[in-house]
């Protein structure tokens, strides 16, 4: 029996997914043994700086690629948010398996719910998309950058050097934790997720025949539907941590309606547009259109100029 070797960034959410991908192709009669190599990224190692400010989504993905060309490891589970819009020739996604709560999920001390926080009261989170989106509720909140896994990120909550802190449903999820620690969910409405939230890629070589048919039986058509008309319009918009981009996809019947969002860090300047398309693809990039006709392409390139001076 053929024995694949899983790579996974060794923290906490990042180990738990993987088994848990693992499970479910155990579940499914995968015919392989499977072992897990831990694979410390850049991203691990780099704590207290703002993500947007060293480079982005690449940090956390770029040491699993180099060992998946190496194949020191067969394939990787990422979250799907943290991977770049495109991937290197010779790589693949081998699927998209079932999406878990794509929402945001803001939990604050004594449950202090969003509207009642008192003026000023400090929310930490260390994501642009969701402080542009937060100050657009509540323009009045101190918002704090916040790093570190999620136990981590809880204790400072606990510890009272936050009032409030806002963590992705699915981790918090898939890491066992209760609805009760969870405040309020922030419907997508109000807080659009992050391209891909909540999904899951599996990444391999496109050469590996084998394991792509046997990674394809645990693909989820209509998340991965969802996935691909998010991450076209990130494409498109050139996406990267340093300016708010969100997008989420529902798929009905085949009928894909997306929504995407660039706004500016300030979040002074805003835009939300909706397409509704059968294929993911033009989707995506109708949105992105809309958006980029309207502005949103300068914004992304203004703020790209001055955060490299
Ligand atoms: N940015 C890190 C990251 N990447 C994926 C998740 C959670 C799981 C997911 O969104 O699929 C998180 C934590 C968070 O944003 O709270």
């Amino acid at each position: 029996m053929r024995k694949i070797i899983v790579g996974s960034r060794r923290s906490k959410l990042a180990l738990t997914q993987t088994n848990q991908f693992i499970d479910k192709l155990k579940a499914a009669g995968v015919p392989f043994e499977f072992e897990i190599k831990e694979i410390v990224t850049k991203g691990d190692r780099i704590v207290d700086v703002m993500l947007s400010k060293v480079g982005g989504k690449g940090l956390f993905v770029k040491e699993i690629e180099q060992a998946l060309f190496a194949k020191e490891i067969d394939f990787a589970v990422h979250s799907m948010k943290d991977m770049p819009s495109v991937l290197p020739e010779g790589l693949a996604i081998g699927c998209i398996p079932e999406r878990e709560d794509p929402r945001d999920a803001y939990i604050a001390n004594d449950h202090v719910k969003l509207m009642e926080l008192p003026v000023g009261a400090v929310v930490g989170t260390s994501s642009l998309r969701r402080s542009s989106q937060l100050l657009l509720i509540r323009p009045d909140l101190d918002i704090q950058w916040i790093r570190g896994n999620i136990d981590t990120r809880l204790a400072k909550l606990h510890a009272g050097d936050f009032d409030a802190i806002i963590l992705a449903a699915a981790g918090l999820k898939r890491m066992g934790w209760k609805d009760d620690l969870v405040t309020e969910f922030m419907e997508v409405d109000e807080c659009l997720p992050a391209i891909g939230q909540g999904a899951l890629g599996i990444e391999c070589r496109e050469d590996d025949k084998e394991l792509m048919a046997e990674l394809a039986k645990l693909n989820d058509d209509n998340t991965a539907l969802a996935v691909n008309a998010e991450r076209k319009f990130l494409k498109d918009m050139d996406g990267s941590c340093q300016v708010p981009i969100a997008g989420y996809a529902t798929v009905n019947e085949g009928e894909i309606t997306f929504t995407g969002l660039i706004s500016s860090p300030e979040a002074d300047q805003v835009f939300k547009e909706v397409a509704i398309s059968r294929d993911p693809i033009e989707a995506g990039r109708i949105v992105a259109e809309k958006i980029s006709a309207q502005g949103g392409y300068e914004l992304i390139q203004r703020v790209k100029a001055e955060s490299n001076v």
